[in-house]
């Protein structure tokens, strides 16, 4: 914990030191996706509901075109008959009960499974994937349901997979720091684990609290701290998966080298549980940095905030542990949807800074010094620092519950692009002006540290007219920089038809192959992530 700063009065501002204020203006301490909750246990607004796309069967510009249900087994009396013996009350076909998992959660796209599998162990997932692999079932495996591409829900009547009830951790080694986890363990209960012997997972995300560790890996989401402790394709370190004929893939050994041959485990990171279900995970984690810090800073413009970047990193090298913004628009929704307050002066752009290190005196300093600097060079206009935990949690909210304000704004047209880091703000202003009045809000927030954007897009309700408008002008915008349409979302059932925006025909073919001999009766989260003219 700092010892803490005086109030220090750098160029014209002053940077509010929140650690000595009795009063603080952040009246926020926010919850990460409250609204999951509700959503999850059935309890979805009327207006929420009216979202909803049926996907299975109908024509979407939402979702792309979804072709008609592939030529799958329907589930029989016989079939029900076989996953009770094998799981017992695990298997749900009340319909009330598989609402929550039939709908994403941002209430976008609804399948119509009937059954829900909830499996114990790796050799129940064997057993169910070896059956329905025969009978030729399609099967969506399903983690936290916190996925925004619409890959984690059925399309059609897939059976649910889900890993809710694998959730034991299975070791933890204090000097490796490597931690193995069943795939249902829900990240926040993960890093309390971890926090409690001196360690951190090494991602963070909004959707902590509910997200599961094999979703995570399955969509090789980024999060809030990749800046530092770079993707899952270099921290995941074993994986176990079961394959689409029941076969028990067990990579999982923890080791930080290992050049035997391929490194298979990195074929199902970021696959979406189309070449196999993720049942285990070897993770290393780094440990619990002794000294956090955030700052919360204003900029005029977002080539001062990029200045800005490029002081921070030079200034705070290793102790750098994320580096986010926002734009005013998100700020108004913060503000006008969860009557957050902004803690420092209204400016076009907001910066999150946070510090992470060994010793508390040195990061202070090191922090200190570059905030005198951004701030007597007028980069930044004004800022506001945290050190203790609750406020820290405050300004954090600023950041990580946009995507919850954006639902409470209307129908959001969302885009997860990466570019190179000085283009990425110039996506949104371009689309502001291509738009006009069109859209109701067009926001710009994200990982400025990864070169990642999160483009949303609001309209009072789900707009075809719009999205026509969007897309593909936000595709080939992105391609023009070779960027990618994907940065840490996934493809899932939305974005899947616009692979080709970043990948080159070659590597898709291929990607259809890797698909085809892994789970050649294509019963594996179908519909999702590769194209249609794989299928
Ligand atoms: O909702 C979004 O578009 C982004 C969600 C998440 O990736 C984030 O960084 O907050
Ligand atoms: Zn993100």
């Amino acid at each position: 914990m700092a010892a803490g700063f005086p109030g220090v009065r750098l160029g014209l501002a002053t940077v509010r030191w929140l650690q000595t204020q009795s009063s603080s203006p952040l009246a926020v301490i926010g919850g990460r996706f409250p609204v999951m909750t509700g959503i999850l246990s059935g309890c979805a607004s009327r207006k929420q509901i009216r979202h909803v796309h049926v996907t299975g069967g109908r024509s979407s510009p939402a979702t792309g075109t979804v072709p008609g249900r592939l030529p799958f087994a329907t589930v029989s009396q016989q079939d029900l008959e076989f996953f009770n013996k094998l799981l017992h009350s695990r298997t749900i076909t009340d319909p009330d009960l598989l609402e929550s998992s039939n709908r994403d959660w941002l209430n976008s796209v609804k399948g119509s499974s009937e059954v829900l599998l909830r499996p114990e162990s790796t050799e129940e997932v064997s057993q169910i994937l070896r059956y329905c692999n025969e009978r030729r079932l399609a099967v969506n495996p399903q983690g936290g349901n916190t996925g925004l591409v619409g890959g984690s829900v059925p399309v059609f009547d897939e059976i649910i997979l889900s890993t809710a009830l694998m959730n034991r951790v299975l070791s933890f080694d204090r000097v490796s720091g490597i931690l193995t986890c069943q795939a249902g363990c829900v990240l926040e209960k993960l890093s309390d684990y971890l926090e409690e012997r001196d360690f951190i997972m090494p991602l963070d995300l909004g959707a902590k609290g509910s997200c599961h560790i094999g979703g995570n890996v399955a969509t090789n989401a980024g999060g809030l701290r990749l800046l530092r402790y770079g993707s899952l394709h270099g921290t995941v370190l074993g994986l176990e998966v079961v394959l689409a004929d029941g076969q028990v893939l067990n990579c999982l050994a923890g080791l930080r080298k290992d050049n035997t041959g391929y490194d298979l485990k990195q074929l199902f990171i970021g696959s979406e549980g189309t070449l196999g279900v993720i049942t285990a995970v070897s993770i290393l984690c780094p440990h619990k940095p002794n000294a956090v810090n955030v700052a919360f800073l204003g900029c005029s413009s977002f080539q001062q905030l990029l200045e800005t970047f490029q002081c921070c990193r030079g200034m705070l090298g290793e102790i750098l542990s994320a580096f986010e913004f926002l734009d005013s628009s998100c700020m108004k929704l913060l503000e006008t949807h969860l009557k957050l307050v902004n803690p420092i002066t209204e400016s076009p752009f907001y910066i999150l800074i946070e510090t992470a290190g060994s010793n508390a005196t040195h990061d202070e300093e090191k922090l200190h010094s570059f905030l005198e600097t951004v701030m007597s060079s007028s980069l930044v206009d004004d800022g506001t620092v945290a050190t203790e935990q609750a406020k820290i949690k405050a300004l954090w909210a600023m950041r990580e519950r946009i995507t919850e304000a954006l639902t409470h704004d209307g129908y959001t047209y969302k885009y997860d692009i990466s570019l190179p880091v000085e283009k990425i703000y110039q996506l949104v202003t371009d689309m502001r002006e291509h738009l006009g009045d069109r859209a109701k809000n067009v926001v710009g927030y994200g990982h400025v540290g990864d070169g990642n954007l999160h483009l949303n897009i609001t309209s009072p309700a789900k707009d075809p007219a719009l999205l026509a408008a969007i897309e593909p002008y936000v595709y080939e915008w992105t391609a023009r920089f070779q960027g990618s349409i994907s940065a840490e979302h996934g493809l899932g059932l939305k974005k899947k038809n616009y692979i080709h925006f970043s990948k080159p025909p070659e590597a898709v073919a291929l990607m259809g192959n890797i698909k085809s001999m892994l789970d050649p009766r294509g019963i594996l989260n179908p519909y999702k992530t590769l194209p249609d003219c794989l299928r």
